[in-house]
């Protein structure tokens, strides 16, 4: 296997002893700026006692509060119920409506025995009529990816027995079988995020559905910012690698007992990315006349929501970090416990500052993620399925 010949290195080694370029500017600068701090009166929350005990029932969003202040909280403002306030011993102790008792019982249940996963995947090959080869998760934004499927079954997250619900724009929350160049796919318009409340294990749920469907290949994508300064907005980095801070902070996906049905429990996670689909992709970018937007780099996946400060970017750089986001790295690790072929890739929709500024432009935020995702979703689509049409006759 030889390196990844992309024109336009980008300042980190390969892997394979190419190393491409410089790494950029990782110095300190001292630059930070003093700021004031208001005391701010907390929000009431719902507190888990507020609404138990008897009369203690009600509805959703608003709680009466015994001591009489208006609208359920001392500062008259609506009660916004966690979980946790909802939840008494088990049992729920206020009136939902069925779509947030729902919600709540799949943000509750965080582990999915192997029947589980199993009752999914036969739902979906039975209502489909196949076993799909190719397994996508569109990345934000990129939901066109699964516009391309011919023939699509269309399954709704909500309409799925156990499964999740998407809550982020840009996530469509909706299943999609079908064909793409000859090959047999499926799609998850919709990814679940750590951010959401999701565990790890339940974001990444779906990649082991996709291997019961018979998956052999995932094609992860996702919206991410660039902190390699080479990086430009809408270019498209492939994943050679990443850093992952969730498992740095002790968290993973395969935490729990290990169901060796699924893959070991000591995952080896070195060649996680697929060199040979790496080097396709880069064929197949100079071949659409983009090889200057590709580069090939490692991602990192922080919890999020919020974007990261210039010190956390900063100490990224400096740890060999080209592109950050919130997921994937667990898709990633959950598709490698079942040994599945990974290919992956990030398309920059910002650029990371790494110095202080006072610029507004210098903020991320979702809308700008979006705007760019749709504006390159194009060549996006035109790599994805250029690589599945080689995959595919490569096993005809
Ligand atoms: O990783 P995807 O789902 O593409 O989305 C990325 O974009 C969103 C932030 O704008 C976050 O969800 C981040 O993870
Ligand atoms: N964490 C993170 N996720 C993103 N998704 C798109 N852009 C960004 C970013 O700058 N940071």
């Amino acid at each position: 296997m030889t390196g990844y010949k992309v024109a336009n290195g980008n300042g980190h080694s390969n892997g394979n002893g190419n190393t491409k370029g410089t790494n950029g500017t990782n110095g300190h600068s001292n630059g930070h700026k003093s700021a004031d701090y208001t005391a701010q009166e907390n929000p009431t929350m719902c507190s888990r006692d507020c609404c138990s005990g008897p009369g203690g029932s009600n509805r959703g969003n608003t709680c009466s509060d015994k001591k009489g202040a208006k609208a359920g909280s001392l500062t008259g403002e609506k009660i916004i119920p966690t979980p946790q306030s909802l939840l008494g011993n088990g049992k729920i102790q206020c009136e939902l409506t069925h779509e947030e008792l729902r919600a709540l019982r799949v943000l509750n249940e965080d582990t999915y025995p192997y029947e589980v996963i199993e009752e999914i995947a036969d739902f979906i090959t039975k209502g489909s009529g196949m076993r799909p080869k190719i397994g996508i998760i569109c990345g934000s934004g990129l939901g066109s990816l699964a516009d391309m499927i011919q023939d699509p079954k269309i399954f709704e997250y909500e309409k799925i027995p156990n499964f999740p619900v998407s809550t982020v724009e840009g996530h469509a929350g909706r299943l999609v079988v079908g064909t793409l160049e000859g090959a047999t796919v499926m799609a998850m318009q919709g990814r679940f995020h750590f951010y959401e409340g999701y565990p790890l294990a339940k974001c990444s749920m779906p990649v082991r559905v996709m291997k019961l469907c018979g998956v052999e290949y995932l094609f992860a994508t996702n919206a991410a910012g660039g902190i390699n300064p080479r990086f430009a907005v809408g270019d498209i980095m492939l994943m050679h690698d990443h850093v992952n801070m969730l498992g740095f902070a002790g968290n993973s996906p395969l935490q729990g007992p290990n169901d060796p049905r699924f893959g070991p429990r000591f995952p080896a996670l070195v060649n996680s990315y697929n060199k040979d689909l790496i080097n396709k992709a880069i064929e197949i970018a100079k071949a659409m006349g983009i090889e200057s937007n590709i580069h090939v780099g490692v991602y990192s996946c922080l919890g999020g929501p919020n974007y990261e400060t210039i010190a956390e970017l900063k100490a990224l750089r400096m740890m060999g970090v080209d592109a950050v986001g919130m997921s994937t790295v667990h898709e990633v690790i959950t598709a490698r416990h079942c040994d599945m072929k990974v290919f992956a890739f990030s398309l920059i929709t910002n650029k990371c500052a790494t110095e202080y500024s006072d610029k507004k432009d210098d903020e991320a935020n979702h809308d700008e993620v979006m705007a760019v995702a749709k504006n390159r979703q194009k060549a996006c689509c035109e790599l994805v399925s250029r690589l599945i049409r080689e995959i595919h006759l490569a096993s005809a």
